[in-house]
Order: structure tokens, then C-alpha cells, then sequence
């Protein structure tokens, strides 16, 4: 089966309907509460045409989306209401807030909203409802969410960076309405599809990124795809930690170590090569003016930090091979920033990674909130890519060919 279209949604009309769009309005803040300030709308201008589309046809457009990871309660620092303040300037139409997310004041909001105005609601994991495991829960939470829109609702999704996150936004709302696949969603499928049917080879893949553990997970897939998995980034330290390196203070997943060195004996079965960097930047702390040395990757306590040292950045030489190795590629999937590139001494690898990119003749596709945020902070024009993707876990796990829950729960529909 497959998912319904919007158009569909529109063409059957919309005015006067309350229509629930789950977008992903997950973007990097810039500042500290109470004057935080979006740092990179990328995601918000993505989201932007589905939420116009439904206004200028006349829907009462309700806006659900999450920020951050906070823990099941609200967090000021997780506020969508920067979000919201962008979009509203982007905007040409009406747009509210709602202080809460399916409470009091939503449902004020939501049943005074005129035809064509929008209302952002609060972030959905401030509810713990939204990512909890016990599917009744998910489910009452789907429900109240579905409430606010009345008799005659529908939903739709276009949170294309959270379809691999089977929550109550995601998932279980959209058996609780007549479900609408986004245009995003629709677009970056038809993207990521060209790299799943027939990568054009060699196929080089660049992982890096602070999700280490979610990522990890995608990689034993990956293996049979690509024909080289670049690793930097925060997930680079448990891959040279298995392979029995000292990595210092530097971000580790030791409940992965197993599963990576299975990942380094199986790699040239599968017809796939790791290239890991050789060289890393390591700094005295985590911060902007931290001191720092590069040391070999394969000796990361022998900076003068010692032990305490934290691996921040891939090194020049790494940054010279994985070049190369995207030079020689024909298809590029990139997925994760080589470094803190927020910190501009440790943005090096990112740069480095991007300008390989730019000048690539091959497919070239970069996925992930962040790692997008990177090469337009870092002065990359969107254009320079062949398609940039706002999902990175999403289209990874995409590529890896797994069902993911946000667009099964379309197709069920
Ligand atoms: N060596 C490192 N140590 C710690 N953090 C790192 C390291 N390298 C990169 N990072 C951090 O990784 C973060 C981005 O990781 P993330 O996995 O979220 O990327 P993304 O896939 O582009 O985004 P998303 O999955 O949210 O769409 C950046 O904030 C960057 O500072
Ligand atoms: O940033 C992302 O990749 C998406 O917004 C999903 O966020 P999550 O990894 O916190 O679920």
C-alpha cells in the first residue's frame, strides 16, 4: 500500500478543517533561556511549504514538533517558541503559540484558530507520553493530540528527520485521523531512492556526527551498500577504541566495543573498506578556546592532556584522505560532522569533508539537522550539494532499508 498524497488532502478541501502537520522544526539554538534564538532554520523553511500550502487552501493548521531530547517534562531550553518566533517571520500568514501541547490552552488555541492561521504547539516530548514504550500510553497521547482537531480532522506528516522514531506524533497519530504523506517527506524519499537503487559505485559513505549509538546501529547494514564507510566524528573514538587504542576523555560507547570490532573483522566480506582517520585534534576541554594538539589516532594519550585529552576533530591528514577517497567516488552519503564544528577550531575535518564534497562530480547527498547547519554555517551553499537531506538518523536508517514507523503508519492508513 501506499502512503495517501496532500494533494489528495487538498484536492477533497480543507477550509475550515483543522489539519494536525507533524513537522521537524529540530534545530540548533543559538544564546541561553529565556533569549535563545534559532542558530540555522534550515528544517523551518523546509517545513515551511506544506504548513503554506494548507493555510492558503483555508485549513486551521495545527504544527506539532519536538526539540531536543528533554526528558518527559518541560525544560525552558527545549521550547519550540524560537521556532515558532522564525517561522513567524518567514511566515505570510497568522501564526500562534500554544504554551502546552494538547492542554488547556492548545485546545483555547486550537478551537478559536480562524481559516488559514496557524498554531505552533509546544513540544511534544515535553508529554513522556510521546516516546514511551508502552503503546497504550503513546496512544492516549495520539488521542488528545488528535482532539484538537475536532469532528472533522486530518493528519499529516512531514517530519521527514523523525519518520524512524516510532512515537506518538510519528506513529500512533496517524491511525487516530485520515493520514496525509507531507511533500517533504515525499521529496527526500525520491532523493534517498537514488541511492538505494543503484548507487552509482564507488560508493563511499561519511559517518560522523554525536548520535553514536543510534548510528552504530546502522552500519552493519551500510556494510553491504557502500564501498567505503569514512568514520569521524564523535563515532570515531569506539571504533579506534576497539581496535584497542587509548582514546583519552574523548566521547565512547564502550557497550559498542563488540559490536564494532565485529563490524572491523566482517567489513572485507561484505566487499566494504572502514578508512578511519589516522591523525585526530585533541583539546584540554570542551570549549571554544580549549589548547590543542594533533596527535596519531593510534596514540591519543600522548597529547601533554594525557588521559584527560578529548578527541574534537579529525586531523589534517585524515582530512587530506578522506578528500581523496570523496574525489574518487561517484556516489557520496554524508551524515554527521567530522568535529565540533561549533567551535571554529575544531571545524577543520567538517570543512574539509564539504569542500570534498563540493567538488565532487558524483551524486552527492548530505543528511542530518546538524551536519546540513554545519556546511551553511561553515559558508557552503545549499546549491554546491546534490541534495541536502534534513533527516539523519531518518535517511540513514533509510538506506539501511529498514521499515520505518512514520511512513509504515501512512501506509496503513
Ligand atoms: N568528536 C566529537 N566529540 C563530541 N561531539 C562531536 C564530535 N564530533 C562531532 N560532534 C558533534 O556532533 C553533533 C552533531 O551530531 P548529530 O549526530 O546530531 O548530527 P546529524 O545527524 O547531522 O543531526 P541529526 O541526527 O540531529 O539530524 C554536533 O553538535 C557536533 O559538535
Ligand atoms: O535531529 C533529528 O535527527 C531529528 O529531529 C530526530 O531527532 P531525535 O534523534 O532526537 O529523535
Amino acid at each position: 500500500m501506499t502512503a495517501h498524497a496532500l494533494d489528495e488532502l487538498l484536492a477533497g478541501g480543507v477550509r475550515g478543517r483543522h489539519v494536525l502537520v507533524r513537522s521537524d522544526l529540530n534545530v540548533p539554538l543559538d544564546g541561553d533561556v529565556p533569549s535563545l534564538k534559532v542558530a540555522d532554520d534550515g528544517r523551518i523553511r523546509a517545513s515551511l511549504p506544506v504548513i503554506r500550502r494548507l493555510a492558503e487552501a483555508g485549513a486551521r493548521v495545527l504544527v506539532m514538533a519536538h526539540l531536543g531530547r528533554p526528558k518527559g517534562a518541560p525544560e525552558p531550553k527545549y521550547s519550540l517558541r524560537p521556532a515558532y518566533e522564525r517561522l513567524k517571520e518567514l511566515a505570510t500568514f497568522t501564526v500562534k503559540f500554544a504554551e502546552d501541547t494538547a492542554g488547556e490552552q492548545a485546545r483555547a488555541l486550537a478551537a478559536e484558530l480562524a481559516d488559514g492561521e496557524v498554531l505552533v504547539l509546544e513540544n511534544v516530548r515535553f508529554d513522556p507520553r510521546e516516546t514511551s514504550k508502552d503503546d497504550a500510553e503513546r496512544e492516549a497521547f495520539a488521542a488528545e493530540l488528535a482532539a484538537l482537531t475536532g469532528d472533522n480532522g486530518a493528519y499529516v506528516d512531514d517530519a521527514f528527520g523523525a519518520v524512524h522514531r516510532k512515537h506518538a506524533s510519528v506513529y500512533d497519530i496517524a491511525a487516530k485521523l485520515p493520514a496525509y504523506q507531507g511533500d517533504l517527506v515525499r521529496t527526500e524519499l525520491e532523493v534517498l531512492n537514488r541511492l538505494t537503487d543503484v548507487p552509482q559505485r564507488p560508493y563511499v559513505v561519511v559517518l560522523g556526527g554525536s548520535k553514536v549509538s543510534d548510528k552504530l546501529a546502522v552500519i552493519e547494514n551500510l556494510m553491504g551498500k557502500a564501498d567505503y564507510i569514512l568514520v569521524g566524528g564523535g563515532m570515531v573514538f569506539t571504533f579506534l577504541a576497539a581496535q584497542g587504542h587509548k582514546v583519552g576523555a574523548s566521547l565512547l560507547e564502550e557497550d559498542q566495543l563488540d559490536i564494532v570490532r565485529g563490524y572491523l573483522a566482517r567489513a572485507k566480506e561484505a566487499g566494504c573498506s572502514f578508512v578511519l582517520p589516522t591523525d585526530i585534534v585533541v583539546a584540554e576541554k570542551f570549549a571554544a578556546d580549549a589548547a590543542f594538539e594533533v596527535v596519531p589516532a593510534d596514540d591519543m594519550e600522548s597529547s601533554s592532556f594525557g588521559a584527560a585529552g578529548l578527541g574534537l576533530d579529525i586531523g589534517p591528514e585524515s582530512q587530506e584522505r578522506f578528500a581523496q577517497q570523496i574525489h574518487s567516488a561517484n556516489t557520496v552519503f554524508w551524515n554527521g560532522p567530522m568535529g565540533v564544528f561549533e567551535f571554529p577550531a575544531f571545524a577543520g575535518g567538517t570543512r574539509a569533508v564539504a569542500k570534498a564534497l563540493t567538488g565532487s562530480e558524483g551524486f552527492t547527498v548530505v543528511g542530518g539537522g546538524d551536519s546540513a547547519a554545519a556546511v551553511r554555517s561553515l559558508g557552503f551553499d545549499d546549491n554546491a550539494f546534490g541534495h541536502i537531506s534534513t533527516g539523519g538518523g531518518a535517511s540513514l536508517e533509510y538506506l539501511e532499508g529498514k521499515a520505518l514507523p512514520g511512513l509504515t503508519a501512512l501506509d496503513r492508513g
